[in-house]
Formats: structure tokens, C-alpha cells, sequence
């Protein structure tokens, strides 16, 4: 299952689209809101902090909510309504409103200060005032977003304090999977509100693998063929961790015996890279200084996965066109290869797919994977100790696996993501690269 991620104004389209009046859709967001943070927290006393926009209103909602299910639950502002549904929030909550500035803390602090309006930073006595009273509470529930994270970049456009839990509404926003934003969220939970949210960027779900056939030979189950370089330790892990990732044969050619590699991969001296039974072809891991491998590999027919040094040698984007290519950059090899391109990571992966009409697998603590024709996958997080070295070439030998298994590019690059997460967590964090091939 994947979930759809909606930027700002792609929300508020579909809000509007939404067979119910907006007025009911903050109710449920605020009901949410108040049942979750109870769920979470339990019957502590509370503080609501609601903010101008309509993200307060949903707190008014939540707090009139908590109040009906018992518990003591206060509600601090900044400002008054600005928007005619916070004001009807507001004139429904029949407690005591107070400053901001002054309210006391509370155990429980529900952050509704600012979800997808936010445009700016916070003003630095709010930002410090906001960080005191969460920093003197046991738990901060956040409705939709943290309060200074930037819906559509993730970026931080103040000091945001790091959320226990975050209730995104109708949909995922672009922050809750990237960084620095996605570190804040706590544990994050969807409400469903009764949005049809539509999109064609997507969180990576786990994937629907292509079964092995009953009459299935090596062949038909896909040919790997990997083009080693100056380092063999690097090929030797793509090449097993696409020998276990269902891949019928993997072949290296290498003018030198590689002894690391596993007995079921089959070492060549010759390319052979006219063979048409080449499901995909793998070229950079441990390529080093070989500019020449990447122009041999450009000259097959194959589909291709090109990972590390083989990106910093393909020069122009346009090169790539036709390749029926999946690129598998980290930050570095990105901008090497495509500059430093405007606007938020997910709109730079999109523009570097269409520029090379390859699908691009920006890799990070937030990898993305983008398209041509506009499709972007947001990973869910996977576990910091996979920043170590190797995995990216572990990662590169599971996705051509999948690619020689006849997933589609987009389909595979998303789908190794997913598995390359997931082995980590079952690795734990005294990892290495190597580990994670018993964990594929
Ligand atoms: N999508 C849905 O289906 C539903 C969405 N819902 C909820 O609505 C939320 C979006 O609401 P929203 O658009 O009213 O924006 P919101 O985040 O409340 O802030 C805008 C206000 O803040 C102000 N402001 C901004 N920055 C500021 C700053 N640094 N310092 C001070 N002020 C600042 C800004 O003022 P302005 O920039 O105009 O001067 C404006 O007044 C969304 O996250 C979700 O919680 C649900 O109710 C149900 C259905
Ligand atoms: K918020």
C-alpha cells in the first residue's frame, strides 16, 4: 500500500473537491486530534495552542472535544481567528482563552499553532516561548505538522521542538518525509478525514514482488550483469545482493579473479554486453577512475542501473535519454551530474528525471524516487546506521535484480528502496554493508 503525499496547495484543491463542507472536515480533524492525543497520552491535563489560521481552528475543535471526553484541557492563542471557520471553532469552545505569552504549561502540549499556511519563520518569541512550554511538558502532540517546518521542502523555517507525535490530516505532506522536517514528527499517524486525496507522489509501500513462474529457469528469471571496476569489494556486494534478491544469474566481467565474490556468481573476462538475455546491466560500484566502462555500458541495449562513480562520468543529463536508465545518486553524485537545481529535493529529483528521462533514486536519510512522466516516491525512514559504507552499492544490486526480473524501472527502484529499509531494520545497528545481504 502507498499513500498519496500532497503538497499545500495540491491539499486545499482537494479539500475544496471534497463532497463535505470544509466546516465538517475541521470537525473531524479536531476530533481526531483530540482522541489521538488521549490515545497517546492519556487522561492528562492539557494545553491546546492555536494559532491564527485554520490549524487553530482545528485545536478550538480538539479542545472542545477533550473537554467532552473529561479532561482538563486549557487553550492559549496568538492572535484571534483569522479565517471565518477558526472563528466558528472558536466561538464553539466555551472555556477561557488565553495569552500565549503568559499560559502556564501543561503535561500534555497540542501544537496547532501552524500547519500548511505556514510561510515563514516563527517570530523569535514565539519560537522561544513555543519551546519553553514544550520543553516543560511530557509530550507534544502536533496537529498536521510541527509548528515551523515548511509543508512542502521540510525545511525548518524556525526552531522547531521535535513533536512525540504528529496527526497529518487527509493526507501525507511532502515535510513528513523529508529532512530535516521528518525528524521532528515523533510517531507520525494519518487521520483520514474523508479527503480523496489523488496524487502522483506517493509514500513507497511495500512492494507487490513478481512471482517466480513454475517452469522458471535462471534465464527467465532475470540476467544481472555487472561491470566491475578498480574495487572488488564494492562490485562483490552489488553483485550478491543481487543474486539474493531473485535475480537467476548474476554475471561480472572483471579482468581479474575477484575473490570476495559469492561461488553463484559467475566471474567473465569478456563483456559479452550484446547478449540480449541481459535483464540489466549495472555499471559504477567500485568502477573507480574507468570512464570507459560507462561508454561500453551506453553502447548495450539492456536496461541499466548506474550507481556511484559511473554518475560523476556521464557529463550531460541528455546523454542518458533513450538508456531506459535508473540512476542511483546521493547528494554529491546528484549535483555533480545536474547542478545545483532550484526548489525543494523532490521538485530537483523530478527535474533531473525529465532532463535524462531516467528515474532517479535520490539517495539520503530522505531517498527519493523520481519519474519522467511525474511519478515521485518519498521512502518511508529507514534506520540511520544504514549511512555506512556500501550500502549503496547493496541498494544498486537490489534494484537491478528486480529490473532483470522485468519490474518496471520505477516500480524496481521504488521496491529496493523499500526492501533496502527494511533489511536494516532487521540487521540492527551494529550493521555493515555486508550484514544486509543476509538480511535481503
Ligand atoms: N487541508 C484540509 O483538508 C484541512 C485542513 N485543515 C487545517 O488547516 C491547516 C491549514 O490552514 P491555513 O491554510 O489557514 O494555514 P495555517 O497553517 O493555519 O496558518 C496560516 C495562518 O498563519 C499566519 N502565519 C503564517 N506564518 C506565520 C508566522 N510565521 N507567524 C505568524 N503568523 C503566521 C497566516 O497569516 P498570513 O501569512 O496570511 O499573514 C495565516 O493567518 C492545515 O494544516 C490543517 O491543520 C483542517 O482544518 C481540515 C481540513
Ligand atoms: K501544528
Amino acid at each position: 500500500m502507498s499513500r498519496p503525499i500532497l503538497t499545500a496547495a495540491a491539499m486545499r484543491r482537494a479539500e475544496a473537491a471534497a463532497p463535505v463542507g470544509l466546516d465538517l472536515l475541521m470537525e473531524r480533524a479536531g476530533q481526531s486530534l483530540a482522541e489521538a492525543a488521549l490515545r497517546f497520552a492519556g487522561p492528562m491535563p492539557a494545553l491546546v495552542l492555536c494559532g491564527p489560521g485554520n490549524n487553530g481552528g482545528d485545536g478550538y475543535v480538539a479542545a472542545r472535544h477533550l473537554a467532552k471526553l473529561g479532561l482538563d484541557v486549557r487553550v492559549a492563542t496568538l492572535a484571534e481567528p483569522a479565517t471565518d471557520l477558526a472563528r466558528a471553532a472558536r466561538e464553539q469552545w466555551t472555556g477561557r482563552v488565553e495569552a500565549l505569552a503568559t499560559a502556564e504549561p501543561a503535561p500534555l502540549l497540542i501544537d496547532c499553532l501552524f500547519g500548511t499556511g505556514l510561510k515563514r519563520g516563527l517570530e523569535a518569541s514565539l519560537a522561544s516561548r513555543f519551546k519553553a512550554l514544550a520543553a516543560s511538558a511530557s509530550l507534544l502532540v502536533a496537529a498536521d505538522l510541527p509548528s515551523g517546518v515548511e509543508a512542502d521542502s521540510g525545511a525548518l523555517l524556525s526552531d522547531v521542538p521535535a513533536a512525540d507525535l504528529t496527526l497529518a490530516f487527509g493526507a501525507l505532506k511532502p515535510a513528513h518525509r523529508l529532512m530535516p522536517a521528518m525528524a521532528r514528527m515523533g510517531r507520525l499517524v494519518l487521520a483520514d478525514i474523508g479527503i480523496a486525496a489523488d496524487s502522483q507522489w506517493h509514500e513507497i509501500g511495500a512492494p507487490v514482488l513478481p512471482a517466480i513462474a513454475a517452469d522458471a529457469h535462471k534465464y527467465s528469471r532475470g540476467l544481472v550483469h555487472a561491470l566491475a571496476g578498480t574495487m572488488p569489494g564494492a562490485i562483490a556486494l552489488s553483485a550478491g545482493a543481487a543474486a539474493r534478491s531473485g535475480a537467476g544469474y548474476v554475471r561480472v566481467s572483471t579482468s581479474k579473479p575477484i575473490a570476495a565474490l559469492p561461488l553463484a556468481v559467475v566471474q567473465t573476462g569478456d563483456a559479452k554486453l550484446s547478449d540480449p538475455r541481459i535483464g540489466c546491466l549495472l555499471v559504477g560500484p567500485g568502477m573507480g577512475d574507468l570512464p570507459q566502462l560507462l561508454t561500453l555500458a551506453l553502447t548495450s541495449h539492456a536496461p541499466k542501473v548506474i550507481d556511484a562513480d559511473a554518475i560523476r562520468h556521464v557529463g550531460e543529463p541528455a546523454r542518458l535519454k533513450g538508456q531506459d536508465a535508473i540512476l542511483t545518486p546521493h547528494a554529491g553524485e546528484f549535483s555533480a551530474l545536474f547542478g545545483e537545481l532550484p526548489g525543494t529535493k523532490a521538485e530537483q529529483a523530478l527535474a533531473a528525471a525529465e532532463a535524462s528521462g531516467a528515474v532517479i533514486v535520490f539517495k539520503g536519510a530522505d531517498t527519493l524516487v523520481a519519474a519522467p512522466d511525474g511519478r515521485l516516491g518519498f521512502a518511508p525512514p529507514a534506520p540511520a546506521w544504514l549511512a555506512t559504507a556500501g550500502t549503496g552499492d547493496v541498494l544498486a544490486g537490489i534494484i537491478a535484480a528486480l529490473r532483470a526480473r522485468g519490474m518496471p524501472a520505477f516500480e524496481a527502484a521504488c521496491a529496493g528502496v523499500w526492501l533496502h529499509g527494511r533489511a536494516a531494520e532487521r540487521a540492527g545497528p551494529t550493521m555493515t554493508a555486508d550484514d544486509l545481504l543476509a538480511h535481503l
